[in-house]
């Protein structure tokens, strides 16, 4: 039998879900990556950079976990923020483990109050994470796991670097203590379920967030049109629109006679050779689409908030 058809898990085998929670920019997706060991889910400096619900799957002999990440928790100024409310919210139903991050190099505020009184409401197991371990001195973390304690009767609190690896296994131990004995959910050799477009486009927006971050902050949507592979060339032809609210914006990002999107495409490119394990033709065009954001069926549309 192939390998990935072999679903059958030994005696005292643990599997479960575990969706990481906290406010935007807490580091969700650099851990879901420093998990991984690979680069599964998109991150950036720009808040809410995480759109789509996605699932990265850890097979090890003993246990199957499998993360979904969620966009962060936090007020909504607009339909789009809505949304994805909405979609953290719902993310607690059903999970085994719920996992708090809160940012180790911010005073414990208001919003993760906030953010763990919703959590009150799951019956999940629960497991505080201190992010960015790397960032702050050892007086610091124990400062902020004493606060942290207070927010909620937590299964474990554990503190992690995303970035340099620290304290990932034992975040990952931690987890994998509160999930319950159960079947091998996946293909030990599958680690992600979004669809290949719905990642493309992920890594193509990233891009452009790192690019012009103060310039068109959330104001993109890409939406990958088409995807052809040709076996003989080694070859993924993938054509992308980037979606834009103004033609301002439009401007910017297409840049001085292309200079900007060309820009854009190249970094793109490396991280989808690296992805798809083919070379890539990358054609990008920028469309205006006014006031996107703000109508959530046009969300929906765009494929953010979707299956959920
Ligand atoms: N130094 C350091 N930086 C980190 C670490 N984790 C995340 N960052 C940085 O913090 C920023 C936000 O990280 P993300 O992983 O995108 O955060 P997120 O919680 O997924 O953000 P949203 O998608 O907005 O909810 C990025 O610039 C990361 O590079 C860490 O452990 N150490």
């Amino acid at each position: 039998m192939p390998q990935s058809l072999d679903f059958s898990s030994p005696e005292g085998f643990r599997s479960g879900f575990v969706t990481l929670v906290g406010r935007p920019n807490a580091g969700k997706s650099t851990l879901v990556n420093a998990v991984m060991g690979k680069k599964v889910a998109i991150t950036s400096n720009t808040v809410q950079t995480t759109r789509h619900r996605f699932r990265a799957v850890l097979s090890r002999p003993d246990f199957q976990m499998i993360m979904v990440d969620t966009p962060g928790l936090h007020k909504p100024h607009d339909a789009l923020g809505e949304e994805l409310n909405t979609s953290a919210l719902k993310a607690l139903e059903d999970v085994d483990v719920v996992a708090m991050l809160i940012d180790a190099t911010k005073p414990v505020g208001t919003g993760d109050a906030w953010v763990a009184a919703q959590l009150a409401r799951a019956r999940a197991r629960k497991v505080l994470v201190l992010s960015k371990l790397d960032l702050v001195d050892a007086q610091t973390v124990e400062k902020m796991r004493a606060a942290a304690a207070e927010l909620a009767p937590w299964d474990h609190v554990t503190a992690c670097s995303g970035a340099t690896g620290e304290g990932v296994e034992d975040f990952v131990g931690a987890v994998v203590s509160c999930l319950p004995e159960g079947p091998r959910w996946f293909p030990e050799d599958m680690d992600t379920d979004q669809p290949l477009e719905v990642m493309v486009a992920e890594f193509v927006r990233e891009k452009i967030l790192r690019s012009f971050r103060d310039e068109v902050p959330h104001a993109i949507g890409v939406r990958v049109e088409e995807m052809n592979y040709s076996r003989k060339k080694n070859l993924d032809s993938i054509r992308a629109i980037i979606y834009v609210e103004h033609d301002s914006q439009k401007g910017i990002i297409i840049g001085k006679r292309g200079a900007a999107i060309k820009q854009v495409g190249i970094e793109a490119r490396a991280d989808l050779e690296q992805l798809l394990g083919t070379r890539v033709y990358l054609d990008l065009n920028v469309k205006v689409k006014k006031n996107w954001r703000k109508d959530a069926s046009q969300i929906r549309r765009f494929g953010y908030g979707e299956g959920l």
